[in-house]
């Protein structure tokens, strides 16, 4: 790790590169190049960030979003914190590297692989300093950085086997609606929800995706169509509104989300408007998918009225597209995520396999070795 730190956020412009995917979290060694998703897909900003406190405000300001990005985003920021910690004994440093986690937890209180994350990293941090307890302060840090790596590359591969999960879901043709972004972007590749459609492409079957654009944040027509329109997948936006009209036409065969929480009971926690689509998923008659790693499995939490549910400011539903878009002093309630209650749901599509109901049986089975 450099001592040479920099408290301000810098900033560099990269080229779009058709085909290309992008990188939402780059680890530099001394420092995390987080790639500002709240500019696409007009600008592609990476921001070089040197302290864990850059990084709380990347996942708060949600410049970084996602669930599993925002846990591998906080294990940086756990690497990064731990190495400003200026004394030599094991029980500092361990108080240190549990205050830097008490700080990032507090940035997003709904995707539970940020507490994932940073437990994984606490745990790491006792075990590193149980097998040296003095004067290797270095060698912690080391451990941690190979750690936070370690998480990111493993999110690349378990939602490569989601996507490999669910493709015998699919046929040749289908088309497949999704909403928010559960891509690429959303973690270290190929996504959660949007993995199928990346192993599909790559099998060479061909779906029509529909993208919701997803008020009041935009991640579907802002990152979702982006994303998947620059590797050549068939993609179509539609406004929210518009789901109902299209499954009524008879153009979705499948829906698939992805996900910020799963209950122990099969609730599912995910960008709002997800529980609308599950109820117009079932009066159509239409499987309703969520795909899950199982770092956003949390058994700890029975049901979705437990998980706790982040409400942003007003201004996101207020001043829409770049103007104010609604009278001043109004009154505005914008939760970020809603619950789709087990029923709903046809299956949770996990990089162990596919699993149905009853899913307070079938979610523990999946950690039992
Ligand atoms: C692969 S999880 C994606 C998940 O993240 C979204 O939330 P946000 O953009 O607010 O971080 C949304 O709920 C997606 O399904």
């Amino acid at each position: 790790m450099s001592e040479n730190k920099e408290s301000a956020t810098k900033a560099s412009n990269e080229a779009i590169v058709p085909g290309q995917a992008l990188s939402s979290l780059v680890w530099k060694g001394d420092h995390l190049s987080m790639l500002d998703q709240r500019l696409l897909p007009e600008s592609i900003v990476m921001l070089d960030l040197f302290t864990a406190e850059e990084v709380w405000d990347g996942i708060h300001a949600m410049k970084v979003r996602g669930a599993p990005a925002i846990g591998m985003a906080a294990a940086y920021g756990v690497v990064l914190g731990a190495s400003a910690y200026g004394g030599t004994d094991a029980a500092g440093w361990l108080e240190h590297v549990h205050s830097v986690c008490g700080h990032l937890a507090t940035s997003r209180p709904t995707a539970v692989n940020l507490f994932w994350a940073l437990d994984r990293m606490k745990k790491r941090a006792k075990e590193l300093t149980a097998e040296a307890t003095e004067g290797r302060v270095e060698d912690w840090n080391a451990g941690l950085e190979h750690e936070a790596i370690s998480i990111q590359a493993e999110d690349e591969e378990v939602c490569r086997l989601i996507g490999v999960h669910a493709l015998p879901l699919f046929q040749d043709g289908m088309g497949v609606l999704t909403h928010c972004n559960a891509g690429g972007l959303a973690t270290a590749k190929y996504g959660t929800a949007l993995a199928p459609m990346y192993l599909a492409h790559e099998n060479g079957i061909h779906l029509k995706v529909f993208a919701d654009e997803t008020r009041p944040v935009l991640q579907g027509a802002r990152l979702t169509a982006f994303e998947l329109q620059q590797v050549g997948i068939d993609v179509t936006l539609l406004c929210d509104n518009m789901a109902g009209m299209v499954m009524a036409k008879g153009w979705v065969q499948a829906v698939i989300v992805g996900t910020d929480r799963v209950a122990a009971n099969g609730d599912v926690a995910n960008k709002i408007g997800t529980y609308s689509l599950a109820v117009l998923a079932k009066a159509h008659g239409i499987p309703f998918y969520v795909a899950s790693p199982l770092s956003t499995i949390d058994l700890h939490t029975a049901t979705g009225a437990d998980i706790p549910i982040e409400e942003r400011p007003a201004e996101e539903v207020t001043e829409s597209f770049g103007k104010r878009t609604a009278p001043q002093g109004i009154k505005v309630y914008n939760p970020a995520f809603d619950i789709t209650p087990h029923e709903y749901i046809t299956a949770i599509i996990t990089e162990k396999g596919i699993v149905q109901a009853p899913f307070s049986d079938s979610l523990p089975a999946l950690f039992a070795d």
